[in-house]
Parts: C-alpha cells; sequence; structure tokens
C-alpha cells in the first residue's frame, strides 16, 4: 500500500519506518526542513535503539522516502496518518492546531479518496474537527471527493518503540466506516501475529482509549510512589510490597515500580489533558487530580531527601547526578524528574556534575553552558569530589557499578537512589549512607 506519514517525531517516524518494513511504500513529511534534511542524509532525530539500521534498510530498499513537499505528500498516500505533536494548551488542554493544519494540507490538495488516520493521541471529537477541516477545504476548492477518518492511537513506549510497534499488544481502530476498517485491517495484517490484536471500536472510544491507558498507567505509578512515602516512614518496603501485590494476576507486576516520578512526553500531557476533558464536560476526574499532584510531589522526593541532611543552603556544594533523561533508553528529556531536581539544586546554590549515556546533548541544547552545570563523560567522572550522589534513571550502566572506586571518588559516600537500583542493607554494609525510595 501507499502511505503518507505526517509528522516525523517518534510516533511518525516509527510508524513509517515499520510500516515500510512489512512492504509498504511510505512517505514520510515534515515542515521542519532540518529533519528532513537529516533523515535524508541517512541520520535520525531522534535516539531509539534499532531504528537507524531500520530507516537505512528501508530507504535503501525503495520503500521509504521523506518529504517537505505537502502536496507531493498528499498526492503520494491513499492513507494519511497524522502523526504531528498535540502539546498542552496553556489551560492544560492538547493543542490541535497542528493536527487542524495537516487536515486542512489533505483537504487543500487532495484530488482523490483519502482514508485520513488520527495517530495523535486527541482528545475525544478531534475525528469530528479534522473531518470538518477537510471538509471546509474541498468547500473553498468547490470540489466533492469521498474520504474518511479514523482513529488509530499509538501505544508504543520510547526505548521500545520499534518492538512496540511491530509486535503490538493490541492496535486501536475507532472508525465509522467499513471501508476504512477494511483498509486498516489489511495494513494491520502483517503485525497480528498469531491471534487477532485488532480492537474496532467506534471513534470517540478510541479516542477516549488512549488518554485512559496512559492515565491508568500514571495512576499505578503515582499511587506506588505514595505507598512508598508510607513504606519508609512504617518501617516496611515498597520493593517486598510490590513483589506481594504484584502476583495477583488482576494486579500484575509491570508499572509497579515506586521511583522519583513519572515524566516523559505523554504522561504528564495526557493526565492533564483528560482532566481537562473532565472539567469542559462538568465531570471532575478526582482520582487524576491527585495523580498530578502526587507526581508533582515525588519529582522533589530525592531534594527533599537531600536538604533534609544537609540542610537547603548548598552554596559551594556539587552533586552528582547519574541519568537525565526521562527513562533509559532515550534521550528525551521533556518533564524529566532530573530538570526538576537540577533546578531546585541550583535554586539553592549548589552545582551538578552530571552523566547520561544518551542525553547529554539534549541536555546541553536546554540549559546551555552554565557554570553550575558540568557535563562529564562517565558515570566515575561524575562522582569526583561531588558531596553526595543522586541517581535518577535506571539505565543498565549505573546497575552494577564498581562500590568501592565510587566510595574513594565521592567526598561522602551519600548516595540518594531514586530508582532503587542496589540493595539497601549491602550498600550500608560497604558503608554508603544509602537513601532508597520507599525501602529502609
Ligand atoms: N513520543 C511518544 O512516545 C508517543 C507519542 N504519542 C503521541 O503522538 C503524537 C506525536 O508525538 P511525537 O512523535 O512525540 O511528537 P513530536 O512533537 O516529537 O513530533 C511531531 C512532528 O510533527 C511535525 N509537524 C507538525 N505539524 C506538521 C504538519 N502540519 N505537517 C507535517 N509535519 C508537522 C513537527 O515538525 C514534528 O517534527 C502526540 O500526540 C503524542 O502524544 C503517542 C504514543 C507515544
Ligand atoms: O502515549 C505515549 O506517548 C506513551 O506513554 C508511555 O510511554 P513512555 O512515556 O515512552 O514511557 P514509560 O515507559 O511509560 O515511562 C513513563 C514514565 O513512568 C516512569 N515509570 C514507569 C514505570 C514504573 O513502574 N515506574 C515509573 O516511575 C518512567 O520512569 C517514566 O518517567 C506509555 O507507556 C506508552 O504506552 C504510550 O504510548
Amino acid at each position: 500500500m501507499k502511505i503518507t506519514v505526517i509528522g516525523t517525531g517518534y510516533v511518525g517516524l516509527v510508524t513509517g519506518t515499520c510500516l515500510a518494513e512489512v512492504g509498504n511504500e511510505v512517505l514520510c513529511l515534515d515542515l521542519d526542513q532540518s529533519k528532513i534534511e537529516m533523515l535524508k542524509a541517512g541520520g535520525i532525530p531522534i535516539y531509539e535503539p534499532g531504528l537507524e539500521d531500520m530507516v537505512k534498510r528501508n530507504v535503501a530498499a525503495g520503500r521509504l522516502s521523506f518529504t517537505t513537499d505537502i502536496e507531493a505528500s498528499v498526492r503520494f498516500g491513499q492513507i494519511q496518518f497524522i502523526a504531528v505533536g498535540t502539546p498542552p494548551d496553556e489551560d492544560g488542554s492538547a493543542d490541535l492546531q497542528y493536527v487542524v493544519a495537516a487536515a486542512r494540507n489533505i483537504g487543500h490538495h487532495m484530488t482523490d479518496y483519502k482514508l485520513v488516520v488520527d495517530k495523535s493521541t486527541v482528545p475525544v471529537g478531534t475525528a469530528d474537527r479534522v473531518k470538518a477541516a477537510l471538509q471546509e477545504e474541498l468547500s473553498k476548492r468547490g470540489v466533492a471527493i469521498e474520504f474518511n477518518v479514523a482513529s488509530n492511537p499509538e501505544f508504543l513506549k520510547e526505548g521500545a518503540a520499534v518492538d512496540d510497534f511491530m509486535k503490538p499488544d493490541r492496535i486501536v481502530i475507532g472508525t465509522d466506516s467499513e471501508d476504512a476498517t477494511a483498509l486498516l485491517r489489511q495494513l494491520y495484517a502483517p503485525f497480528q501475529r498469531n491471534h487477532d490484536r485488532l480492537t474496532v471500536m467506534d471513534v470517540k472510544s478510541a479516542e477516549l482509549t488512549k488518554y485512559a491507558a496512559n492515565a491508568m498507567l500514571a495512576t499505578r505509578i503515582s499511587f506506588m510512589n505514595e505507598l512508598a512515602v508510607l513504606a519508609e516512614k512504617l518501617g516496611a518496603d515498597i520493593e517486598q510490597v510490590r513483589h506481594g501485590i504484584g502476583s495477583d494476576p488482576r494486579i500484575g507486576y509491570d508499572f509497579l515500580y515506586a521511583g522519583c516520578g513519572y515524566g516523559g512526553s505523554c504522561f504528564p500531557k495526557d493526565v492533564q489533558a483528560l482532566r481537562r476533558t473532565g472539567q469542559e464536560n462538568g465531570i471532575p476526574l478526582r482520582v487524576l487530580d491527585a495523580v498530578e499532584a502526587a507526581n508533582d510531589a515525588q519529582k522533589q522526593i530525592l531534594v527533599n531527601k537531600l536538604t533534609a541532611k544537609l540542610g537547603t543552603d548548598l552554596k559551594g556544594k556539587r552533586f552528582a547526578m547519574w541519568g537525565l533523561a526521562f527513562k533509559p533508553n532515550t534521550d528525551d528529556m521533556r518533564e524529566a524528574p532530573s530538570r526538576s531536581m537540577l533546578e531546585a539544586l541550583w535554586a539553592m546554590g549548589a552545582s551538578v556534575s552530571a552523566y547520561d549515556p544518551a542525553a547529554m546533548e539534549e541536555t546541553r541544547r536546554i540549559y546551555g553552558e552554565r557554570a553550575d552545570l558540568l557535563l562529564v563523560d562517565s558515570p566515575m567522572d561524575a562522582l569526583k569530589g561531588a558531596d553526595a550522589l543522586l541517581i535518577v534513571t535506571e539505565w543498565k550502566v549505573f546497575r552494577s557499578p564498581n562500590f568501592d572506586t565510587m566510595k574513594a571518588l565521592l567526598k561522602a559516600p551519600l548516595v540518594f537512589d531514586g530508582r532503587n537500583l542496589y540493595e539497601p542493607q549491602a550498600m550500608r554494609e560497604m558503608g554508603f549512607d544509602y537513601l532508597p525510595i520507599g525501602r529502609q
């Protein structure tokens, strides 16, 4: 099939590449010239394991190409995936300007039937707005051309995006058209593996499903984070509690890890947007109000532990930070807990020496050169002369360090672990003052 993907962010690039991988011809459009130039030159604008090779392979095979030419992109695909950003507006709702602009572009240039598929995360009612935008553009041109609009939210996780797309748990299709269902069924057939992963539903339910999934996951995490604070106070161990409850198949083990708060481009934005949808419709989503408040508090938990030990005047002190990205295997810093921590430590006069296996460049882009941020080349370099270590992201490389070297490099063997990487007892036996989350 011939497919156009609009937007080459995480979702657009992964969608386009994976659809090419199974034999489709895919043209990816982006209005950001620098991204398209980089893609055409064989680079990729994001860090995602396995993606670069896959892009190269499909470009070389002639199945995947990139453009900034809107008209050519509309002409190309019978199916047009909209995978542009939906960032939070000032009031927390999803900003749909990019989605609507993409729809208008299609309406402005289309000359034959198109199936327009919303892959971006969009509030309930967006497919109707997309339809209206397309119709308006066609009317302006005085032409009547058939089209359908379907919702097909994406559930991939950064860092595991290729696998998530190639081997999905489920593929949600929201549509009111049998033609659209048939086309999408055919498109997704190669991803079905041994049983039917396709769930076809009405458009509004599909749109809501995406927010429901992210809000449910964020709720689990915030619940565990609050429980961890309580466990710590009571002398219990959140890791043992996690094992205890996860064994119930109704609960399950996944997404039960307490930590220093969830971040990323999606949970914070989607929880906010769903709360906003509730408010706009007079349906208070009280659970989500609490999820957001709990997460804001959790992002400060390591800094609170640190000031409880060292006070709030941190002038002249330097702290090592391991991990900057919002989670491992990505360079994404959007809403990363590290940012709240850096900013809090700087406000108290401290400086930070930080290491992340992928997000150094992104951190430099965000904060620029500043005297109170030292970006170093290795985890151990960060420790040299530091007053304490804060572990913020659970990259594999931090899991089994040389503890003797760590102790020798740190000014004091003080470790605040926001990801519970080590056994508290063993750390204490090695002479560390070790403060994990929700453990003794
Ligand atoms: N990042 C993730 O892991 C996931 C994101 N999502 C959702 O997918 C959507 C896209 O997310 P990301 O890929 O992270 O976004 P992004 O913000 O990284 O990328 C969006 C891209 O769209 C381009 N763009 C904007 N308007 C355009 C237009 N009219 N025509 C062509 N290109 C245009 C931008 O230049 C940008 O390169 C969002 O709604 C997000 O919530 C869903 C699942 C996972
Ligand atoms: O809509 C989206 O964009 C995506 O959002 C999340 O994916 P992602 O943001 O890439 O990352 P996650 O692996 O979900 O992690 C999110 C945050 O939760 C934190 N987390 C995760 C799991 C856990 O047990 N504890 C915990 O604190 C992570 O550290 C991270 O900060 C969802 O998992 C995807 O299914 C969804 O498609």
